[in-house]
């Protein structure tokens, strides 16, 4: 039989269907992993922002892993909206159940600017997940908050992507420089040595959900056996294709196209 990759998100919703659970796993069934996924809130949100939050409770998180965990592979994992202490915590010590690579998007600010966790959650992940993590995504602004400092150019990111290694004791970091003018340029540190991904910068605002979706393809590629560098460098061809060819939808930042690469493949054809 041939073999099927086994890949895990645990996050929030996003019924507009460009970010969160949704997201990755669009992004898994893309890259021909097999998706599965255990939610932690669901959120009432669009392309326009958030509307109203639901979390549910730690017991049921618990149930999910564990249901999931005693019956199924998981060759990769993933973990992007987990919005309280007793979440964390509960994701901390399932943790000590699995082995497998572990990619964390620290969800922690949003699109807006406005931060999505306060300060005492902020700490619980620094000491209770991050050093669980087998490769941590922040954008620029959860980077700022991560090492508590300005990050603004290519070398300040390779200072935190270190600093979050060692110091937060991340297995690796990748600094996404989405949010920096010019080149869209991430900057990855493993511990030994650092890599950097370019691409041009797409002119569109259509950009919900990238993070999730980046996150995704890691862990996807994670989960069929690549190297951390190899996983990144092909998720970083994916979300680059997926905002050129993202949709003009709803009134706000439009959702990425997570079937992008499979179109560039058709129109070859048509
Ligand atoms: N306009 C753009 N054109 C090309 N790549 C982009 C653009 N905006 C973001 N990216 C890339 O998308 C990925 C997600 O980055 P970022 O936007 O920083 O994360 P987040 O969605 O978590 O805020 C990174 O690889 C970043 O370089
Ligand atoms: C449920 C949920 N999780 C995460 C996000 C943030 O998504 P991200 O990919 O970082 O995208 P943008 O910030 O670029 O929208 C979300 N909106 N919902």
């Amino acid at each position: 039989m041939k073999d099927v990759h086994c890949a895990l998100t645990i996050a929030g919703t996003d019924p507009s269907g460009g970010a969160g659970i949704q997201a990755d796993l669009k992004t898994f069934q893309e890259l021909k992993s097999y998706g599965m996924s255990v939610l932690t809130s669901i959120v009432s949100q669009n392309t326009t922002g958030v509307k109203d939050v639901h979390h549910l409770p730690e017991t049921f998180l618990k149930s999910q892993l564990e249901a999931v965990s005693e019956d199924m592979p998981i060759h990769a994992l993933k973990t992007g909206m987990v919005a309280s202490k007793p979440m964390m915590n509960v994701i901390s010590q399932w943790l000590e159940t699995v082995d497998c690579p572990y990619v964390m998007d620290p969800v922690m600010v949003a699109q807006s600017g406005d931060p999505l966790m306060n300060k005492e959650d902020q700490r619980y992940l620094q000491e209770y997940l991050i050093p669980k993590t087998s490769l941590v995504t922040p954008n620029l602004p959860e980077t700022e908050v991560l090492v508590g400092g300005k990050v603004e150019t290519k070398e300040e990111m390779k200072e935190a992507a270190k600093v979050i290694v060692e110091e937060l004791r991340a297995g690796a970091a990748l600094v996404k420089g989405g949010h920096l003018n010019g080149r869209a340029v991430d900057m990855l540190y493993d511990g030994k040595n650092y890599y950097e991904y370019d691409s041009e910068r797409i002119d569109s605002s259509n950009t919900h959900g990238t993070g999730c979706t980046y996150s995704a393809a890691i862990t996807a590629y994670l989960s069929q056996g690549h190297s951390l560098p190899e996983a990144v460098e092909e998720a970083k061809y994916f979300v680059t294709e997926a905002i050129r060819h993202s949709f003009d939808l709803g009134k706000g930042n439009g959702p990425t196209n997570h079937f992008a690469l499979r179109e560039e493949v058709l129109n070859r054809w048509l």
